[in-house]
Parts: C-alpha cells; sequence; structure tokens
C-alpha cells in the first residue's frame, strides 16, 4: 500500500500528515499508524495525522500518538490547519474538528497559526503540583531549571502514577520561571511517545493557566521549548479559563510516499 504524506513540524513536535478526504486511510489498524511513526521503519514522528471533510467545520483532524492512542494535540492541530490553509479548503480564519470537539483557528501568517483550545473549569492539585485537562491530561512540575532535569526518567515516574492510570497516564511538564518576566522554560515527557518530545502545545497551554494559578503570569505566557517558542493567552474569571489561544509557528517539512 503506497501512502502519500507530508512532514510538518510544529515547535519541534513533528508530524506524518495524510489528506484522507476520500477516507481510505484504514485508520483502525494501529499496527500500521505504529510503523509509519517508527524512525527505524517508517517516516518517524511524534504522531500520525489524518485530515477528513467535515460537515461541521472546516475539516476534521483526526490525531494519533507513534503508539496508535488518541488524544489532543495542539501542535499538530496547528500543522493541521496550516495544511488545510495551504491546499486551499480553509480561510484565515474558521474551524476545525478533533478528539476533543471543534476549534476555532486564525491564520496570523505563512507559518503563524493559533488555535482557541477548549475552556479548563476548576483545576485540580496531584501531589502539590497543578494537573490541567486542556484537551489531553498534564501535570505541572515546578523546577527551579528546567534544563537540568531528567525528563525521561521523572517524567515515566509521574506518567505511570497509579492516580492516573484510569485516564491512560498523563503528560508530564517541568516548569522553571525566566526572571519573573511572564516567560518560562518547559520540557514535556508525552505519554504516548513515551519520551521527552522537543515542544508540546496542550502541555505548554496547561503551563501558561498554572502559572497564572501560581501568579507567575498574567494573561499572557511566554513559553520557550527545545524546539521554539509559543505564547498562551487565556480570560480568567475566578477557578474558570476561557477564551485559551495557543499561538506559534507551524511549517512544512517535506512531502513523500512510504510503501506501507
Ligand atoms: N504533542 C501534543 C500532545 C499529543 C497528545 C499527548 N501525547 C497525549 O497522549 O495526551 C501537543 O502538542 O499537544
Amino acid at each position: 500500500m503506497k501512502i502519500n504524506f507530508e512532514k510538518y513540524q510544529g515547535t519541534g513536535n513533528d508530524f506524518v500528515l495524510i489528506d484522507d478526504r476520500n477516507e481510505e486511510f484504514p485508520e483502525n489498524d494501529i499496527k500500521l499508524i505504529k510503523h509509519i511513526c517508527s524512525a527505524k521503519f517508517g517516516v518517524g514522528s511524534d504522531g500520525l495525522m489524518l485530515i477528513r471533510n467535515s460537515a461541521d467545520a472546516d475539516f476534521e483532524m483526526i490525531f494519533f500518538n507513534p503508539d496508535g492512542s488518541k488524544s489532543l494535540c495542539g501542535n499538530g492541530s496547528r500543522c493541521a490547519v496550516h495544511y488545510a490553509h495551504k491546499s486551499g479548503f480553509a480561510s484565515t480564519s474558521g474551524t476545525f474538528i478533533t478528539t476533543d470537539g471543534v476549534h476555532k483557528f486564525k491564520v496570523l501568517s505563512h507559518d503563524l497559526i493559533a488555535i482557541e483550545m477548549r475552556d479548563v473549569h476548576n483545576p485540580e492539585k496531584h501531589s502539590g503540583h497543578w494537573f490541567i485537562d486542556t484537551g489531553s491530561p498534564h501535570l505541572i512540575i515546578r523546577v527551579p531549571n528546567a534544563d537540568k532535569v531528567d525528563v525521561l526518567n521523572e517524567g515515566r515516574k509521574w506518567r505511570n502514577e497509579a492516580v492516573f492510570i484510569p485516564i491512560g497516564g498523563t503528560n508530564v511538564n517541568f516548569v522553571s520561571v525566566i526572571l519573573d518576566s511572564g516567560s518560562f522554560r518547559v520540557r514535556t515527557y508525552e505519554r504516548g511517545v513515551e519520551n521527552e518530545t522537543l515542544s508540546c502545545g496542550t502541555g505548554v497551554t496547561a503551563v501558561g493557566l498554572a502559572m497564572n494559578l501560581e501568579e507567575k503570569a498574567e494573561n499572557r505566557a511566554e513559553i520557550e521549548t527545545k524546539g521554539g517558542n509559543l505564547t498562551v493567552q487565556f480570560q480568567r474569571d475566578g477557578a474558570h479559563f476561557r477564551n485559551i489561544w495557543l499561538e506559534g509557528p507551524a511549517k512544512f517539512v517535506f512531502s513523500g510516499q512510504i510503501d506501507a
């Protein structure tokens, strides 16, 4: 089976994007999804996205982690918007539908895409750390210097905590404050990848909200990741966050065909 794809990256979170508007891709074939995402046997990526037509939005995006599990992907969603706009079936603003429902988007310039995230209500703490679901679940751990954390081993330990097993584990973000300036350094262990990625959009969003709860950020946070910078903006009313937007670069890398 030959499958055409485009490779995308959003702040170094990299994806295989397949235009499946004719609905030919066997989406229940987890072995195939794992194979395509494998760097040794396939293309290699932090996830696979299927783009489909939608009756309720400009398009639908279905996201798979490299282990075949599904969740919301913030960086992947921004890349999907870039593809839809480039391909002419989405304008400079509109909506798309994905795992957790309908999202608004804005194409701010050629490679700069913003998406609206779902509202967050009543964030909780786990073992003294904020635990926030921004479409994917995220634990946020404050550290003095994120660059010095053993993200693989520390992240894996928290990801497998018994309390998170019923929801399939959690993603884990390590964050340090940069000179109390509303800027933060973040490194993320992603479930489904089972490793550190260079950036995670839903994670960065959760960090922005957590830093506001910690009184380290107002209604905007600038986040540095290993793969580049992202901005999170929102409105807060007590324990309710609304109008949450994630903004940053989304880049087409190359196109190809895989014999899978
Ligand atoms: N990299 C993504 C998050 C992808 C989903 C995550 N691994 C999960 O399973 O919860 C992002 O940019 O948000």
